[in-house]
Parts: C-alpha cells; sequence; structure tokens
C-alpha cells in the first residue's frame, strides 16, 4: 500500500483506480462494507483501490468547538486499511484547500485528474467539497459527463440503528464495550507504551502494567473492564481499570492493566489492550483495603469469565 499524504506528491497517478472516500474515523462494520465493495468492483474491472481520506477531522476546521475526538489515530487507521489490502491510501491534512474546494473541482481535479478515477464507490450519504455541497446527485451527474463508474452502498445497521463514528464515541463515553466491538466489527483497542506507576499493586499481588495513552482521543469510561493484552505479538488474559483512580485523586486519566500469570519486567515496551467487556464503573474507596477485596474479586470474576 503507498500512503499519500499531500496532494503535491502524486502528480497524477498512471493507474486506473476505483475511489472512495470519507472521514473513516474508527473503520469500522459499515466502512469495512463499503471497503469490501470497492475491493470487489476494482479486481472485476481491474482497477487500483484507493481511499481519499484524511488525516485530522474535517471538524477540527469547520467547528473547532465541536471536533469529535477521534476513536483511533492515524497510525492505527495506516494499519487498518494496509490489513484491507488497499493500493493507495491519500491521508491528507484536512485545510482549507480541502474546504473550499467546489464540489465541481473536487471530482474533476482531484478524483478524475489527479487520481485517475474510473470508479467512485460511495456510502449513501457521501458528501464532500464546499459546504460539502457535492452528493450522489452531483457524482451520477457527473459519472455520465465523465463515463466513470458510480456504485452506492447503502447503510449497513445493527438492530435497526445505522453503524456510525459518531455513535461509537457515543458508546465509548457510556462504556458500552459490547456494542462498541459489534458496531466496529473487531475488538476496541488502545495501544501504548508501559511506564512506571505506583507499584502499590504489586505489594497486594497485582502488578499492573500502566499504560501511556494519547489522551486527544476519544477513550472508554472510567471503570474496570476484561481486557486482552498484546505483548510482542502474544495474547495475555487480562484485566484493566481506566480513569483517574478515585481512592487516590488522581488528576490523570490512567490506564493499567493486570495481566494473569504474568511476571515480565514490560516497562517501556508498547503493548495494545483489547477490551472485552466491562464489569463496573470506578468506585471511590474509603480505604485501600477495601479498593484492594474490591480488586480481587473483579480479578476472580475475570477469571471466570475467562475460564481460569
Ligand atoms: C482491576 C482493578 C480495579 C480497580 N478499581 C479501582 C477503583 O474502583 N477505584 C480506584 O480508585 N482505583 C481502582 N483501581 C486502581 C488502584 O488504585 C491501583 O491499581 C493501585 O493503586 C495500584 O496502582 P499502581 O499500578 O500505580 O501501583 C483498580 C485497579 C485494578 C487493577
Ligand atoms: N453504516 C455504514 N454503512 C455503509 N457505509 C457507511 C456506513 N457508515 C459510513 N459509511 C460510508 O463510509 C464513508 C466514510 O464515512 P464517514 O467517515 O463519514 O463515516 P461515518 O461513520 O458516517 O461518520 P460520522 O458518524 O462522523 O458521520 C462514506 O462514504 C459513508 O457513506
Amino acid at each position: 500500500m503507498e500512503v499519500i499524504h499531500s496532494l503535491g506528491e502524486i502528480g497524477s497517478l498512471t493507474e486506473m483506480t476505483g475511489v472512495s472516500l470519507g472521514t473513516f474515523d474508527g473503520l469500522h462494520k459499515g466502512h469495512i462494507t463499503l471497503i469490501k465493495t470497492l475491493k470487489e468492483d476494482c479486481k472485476l474491472q481491474n482497477l487500483k483501490s484507493v481511499i481519499y481520506t484524511f488525516s485530522n477531522h474535517p471538524r477540527e476546521l469547520i467547528n473547532s468547538k465541536n471536533s469529535p475526538r477521534l476513536i483511533i489515530n492515524n497510525k492505527q487507521k495506516i494499519d487498518l486499511f494496509y490489513k484491507m489490502g488497499i493500493d493507495f491510501l491519500v491521508m491528507v491534512k484536512f485545510d482549507n484547500f480541502q474546504k473550499n474546494i467546489r464540489a465541481e473541482d473536487f471530482i474533476e481535479e482531484i478524483l478524475l485528474k489527479k487520481l485517475n478515477m474510473k470508479a467512485a464507490i460511495v456510502g449513501w450519504d457521501c458528501h464532500f467539497g464546499r459546504k460539502a455541497e457535492g452528493n450522489i446527485e452531483l457524482l451520477k451527474e457527473f459519472s455520465q459527463k465523465y463515463d466513470f463508474d458510480l456504485t452506492v452502498v447503502p447503510p449497513l445497521k445493527i438492530d435497526n440503528e445505522i453503524i456510525s463514528s459518531t455513535s461509537i464515541r457515543s458508546q465509548l463515553s457510556k462504556g458500552l464495550i459490547d456494542k462498541v466491538n459489534l458496531f466496529l466489527g473487531r475488538n476496541y483497542s488502545i495501544t501504548g507504551r508501559v511506564i512506571k506507576g505506583k507499584q502499590f499493586g504489586g505489594t497486594q499481588g497485582f502488578p499492573t502494567a500502566n499504560i501511556s495513552v494519547d489522551l486527544s482521543l476519544c477513550l472508554p469510561k472510567s471503570g474496570v473492564y476484561i481486557t486482552r493484552t498484546v505483548i510482542d505479538r502474544i495474547i495475555y488474559k487480562s484485566i484493566t481499570n481506566v480513569g483517574f483512580n478515585p481512592t487516590f485523586n488522581q488528576r490523570n486519566y490512567n490506564i493499567e492493566t493486570y495481566i494473569f500469570d504474568f511476571s515480565k519486567n514490560i516497562y517501556d515496551k508498547e503493548v495494545t489492550v483489547e477490551f472485552l467487556h466491562k464489569i463496573r464503573d470506578d468506585i471511590k474507596f474509603d480505604n485501600v483495603e477495601n479498593l484492594y477485596k474490591q480488586v480481587k474479586t473483579d480479578i476472580d470474576y475475570a477469571k471466570n469469565y475467562f475460564n481460569i
């Protein structure tokens, strides 16, 4: 997969292409359905597959006060597109040029001239160009004028609810991890380096790996979760506490994971924590004895979940 970070980088593609466009935050099941259609259409017509997306959320520029926190960072986004077998990932900054380009110019100058597009594969609600004026109708009109194929993918729903990045952000903030995973079509995960914590847990029989996280992302609601932790590609069963450790009046959002049957030193290692199920909200305990008693109950609950 070739990643293109600015339009200047590509004079114009020589290969004929099929293109899907959008923000694609989270790369959820709806996006995956669209991308599968893109890949099938490209295979049938012997085209290279192109994703046109942004490295920042468009609302950062359009409505900065309401700009959402992203579900995944750009590294995760690139990894996921790579795994899906995309040929060209155009991931440009959403800047004033992107914000102000007329929808007609976007089709003619970018999709047709730069990307050599022969097929557009888009979701039913696709919008692009200045003030989001470009839509399916305009693509239809231009597909006849310039003779390119147009496929419109209907919305994928679960229990009658359209899967969207917006709904996944709301579920994350409510701690509805089972639903998040259903909508993503994979386990929601956080990747970060292991850093030093207070080192109290170890003295109580549950040493925890504290993980540094990108606090600008949309993170799950505080609480205790059943998780799997991936270290050097090996998957371990674990339990994870996220939030502010209210018993200790901590100010920072913190992620710490207790990996079952594990005793290696992993400071500084990059690990990925996959969230499977929420056990409870976090609690401010009157004393640490009660906190540790509860943690032991949580650990038993998680071990029971894993049948260990
Ligand atoms: C499974 C689990 C559940 C936890 N639940 C809470 C909680 O409800 N309230 C809280 O203040 N801290 C909670 N903690 C955080 C503890 O305060 C913390 O793990 C302990 O102080 C060790 O911190 P350290 O890793 O920095 O040494 C929890 C930790 C774990 C591993
Ligand atoms: N549930 C879905 N089923 C099929 N296609 C989808 C679905 N959700 C989004 N798409 C399509 O994927 C492309 C990228 O969409 P976009 O990034 O706007 O996703 P979104 O999840 O709808 O985000 P938001 O919640 O911010 O509106 C668009 O063409 C869009 O129509």
